[in-house]
Parts: structure tokens; C-alpha cells; sequence
């Protein structure tokens, strides 16, 4: 396989709000069956918040520690099977107080990147309860540059562009994004990935937690703004397989970042 060629396995599951230990028990198991394929995964991706849920009026106790169980479970298995992780996100508590905060492990099981969410999402009281970052969401992937976001990011097109600008050629997006508003989630992810000539990787959780119910529909969009594949509303692994070299041949075609104006806007 080339090198800018990456099998992707990205774990749609349902998360038990306020229940790490139930959330990281079901993670092992969901890791473990994303690599019991034939053809293992290059790079393995979660949901938000997926070790508490959006548990947010006890987060402060259940939040993990500077990521370190997290750390501990998810760069073992990156480095046992050879796989990249990006960790979906996680409630970490630090200096500060509480982070909604992805990490990113290489191969050989290191971090590569951090990045925490930096728009917090007002409908769900994440202003309240949690801290947001300030630092954009970098990493490499297949030698390439990439970018993170984390759910409600997505609806300001203004960061996706400055991680495009930036190089990057992937965006991976984990999300806890609820019904109603799957035509919003579907749209804003192929837009990104349309104006951006850029792949979209967007991992959502399933199930329902509380009055909120989640839709699923994890997607892979391609930089020419198709989709590769969906999920439906149940647990699932989506597999897919993206080359990046796409990116530059849909950059060529349409040359959108040489016909940028900036000087006007
Ligand atoms: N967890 C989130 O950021 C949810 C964002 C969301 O639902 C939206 O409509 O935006």
C-alpha cells in the first residue's frame, strides 16, 4: 500500500454517561474488534467524550486525570498493534479544571498531538462545566499534515480553512452531535470537505443518554465532497480506505487556494 494510502476503522459506540469504567470496558472490547480483520486498520478513531459522557454536573470528579488512564489503555494498544489512535476525545481534568481534549498516538503507542475542543457548545451547557482550549489541533498522518476539531467546531468554517491553509490534508472530527439536527451534522462535514479540498473523517456516537438521543451516521468524505461511507443509527465499525494524494489532484482541478482573495475578505 502507498504510504499516503490509510485504512481507516472509526468506532461508532454508545457511551454510558457518568460511567468511565463501563465506557473504558466497552472500549476495549470495540479496539479489539476493530483490528480483527484481514486487512488491519492503519489509524483507529473514537467519539467525544466517550469516557464520561455529558455527565457535565459530576465531571469534575469523573474526569480523568491529566488523560492518564486514557493514555495508559490507548497507547498500550496503539503500540501492540502497530495502529494509530486518535483518541476521540476525553473529559480530562488538569490544571485549570476540566478539558474536552483529544489525544493522538502514533504506532509505536507516543503521543503525537493534543488539541482541546475551543468553541464550547452553549446547548449543551459546555460553557458551564468546562474550559476551552487555545491551540489548534495538528498532527500527521500517512506524511501528511492533518487537523482536528471536535464536534460543534465544525460549524465555523474559519478554523477548517486556517487548518487547510496550514497544509493540512485530513480533518478528523469526533463527535457527540444529537438528533435533531442530522441534516445540519451531514451538511456542515461536506461542506468542510468541499471548500477545503480536504478529506473528513467525522466520528459520531450512538445510543441515547438521558432526554438526548444520538444518530450515528459517522462519515468519510472525500475532498471532491463525496461519501465514502456511512454509518446508520447502531453500533458499528466503519472501515474505509483514503488516498491522499487525492487532495492534490482535486486541488489541481479546481484551484481554489490559488484563486483566494484574501486582500478583499
Ligand atoms: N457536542 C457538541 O459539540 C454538539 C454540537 C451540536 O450538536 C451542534 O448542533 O452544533
Amino acid at each position: 500500500m502507498s504510504e499516503r494510502k490509510l485504512r481507516l476503522a472509526i468506532v461508532q459506540m454508545h457511551v454510558d454517561a457518568g460511567n468511565p469504567d463501563v465506557n473504558y470496558a466497552r472500549l476495549r472490547q470495540k479496539l479489539n474488534e476493530a483490528v480483527q480483520t484481514a486487512e488491519k486498520p492503519d489509524l483507529i478513531m473514537l467519539p467525544e467524550m466517550w469516557n464520561t459522557g455529558y455527565a457535565l454536573e459530576q465531571i469534575d470528579q469523573i474526569a480523568d486525570f491529566e488523560g492518564e488512564r486514557t493514555k495508559a489503555l490507548l497507547s498500550e494498544f496503539a503500540r501492540s498493534h502497530q495502529v494509530q489512535i486518535i483518541g476521540g476525545s476525553i473529559a480530562e481534568k488538569r490544571e485549570g479544571g476540566v478539558y474536552n481534549t483529544i489525544y493522538a498516538f502514533d504506532a509505536n503507542g507516543d503521543v503525537m498531538a493534543d488539541y482541546s475542543k475551543i468553541h464550547l457548545f452553549r446547548l449543551m451547557d459546555e460553557e458551564k462545566h468546562l474550559q476551552a482550549g487555545d491551540k489548534l489541533g495538528r498532527l500527521e498522518v500517512a506524511g501528511a499534515e492533518a487537523g482536528m476539531m471536535i464536534c460543534y467546531d465544525i460549524r465555523f468554517p474559519e478554523l477548517a480553512r486556517k487548518l487547510a491553509l496550514g497544509g493540512a490534508k485530513a480533518l478528523f472530527v469526533p463527535a457527540q452531535w444529537p438528533n435533531p439536527r442530522l441534516h445540519h451534522w451531514r451538511t456542515l462535514l461536506m461542506a468542510r470537505a468541499i471548500e477545503n479540498q480536504m478529506f473528513v473523517i467525522a466520528c459520531n456516537r450512538c445510543g441515547a443518554s438521558g432526554t438526548s438521543t444520538f444518530f450515528g451516521h459517522s462519515l468519510v468524505i472525500d475532498p471532491w465532497g463525496e461519501i465514502i461511507a456511512e454509518a446508520g443509527e447502531e453500533e458499528v465499525i466503519v472501515r474505509a480506505e483514503i488516498d491522499l494524494d487525492m487532495v492534490d489532484a482535486v486541488r489541481a482541478k479546481i484551484p481554489v487556494f490559488e484563486d483566494r482573495r484574501p486582500s478583499l475578505y
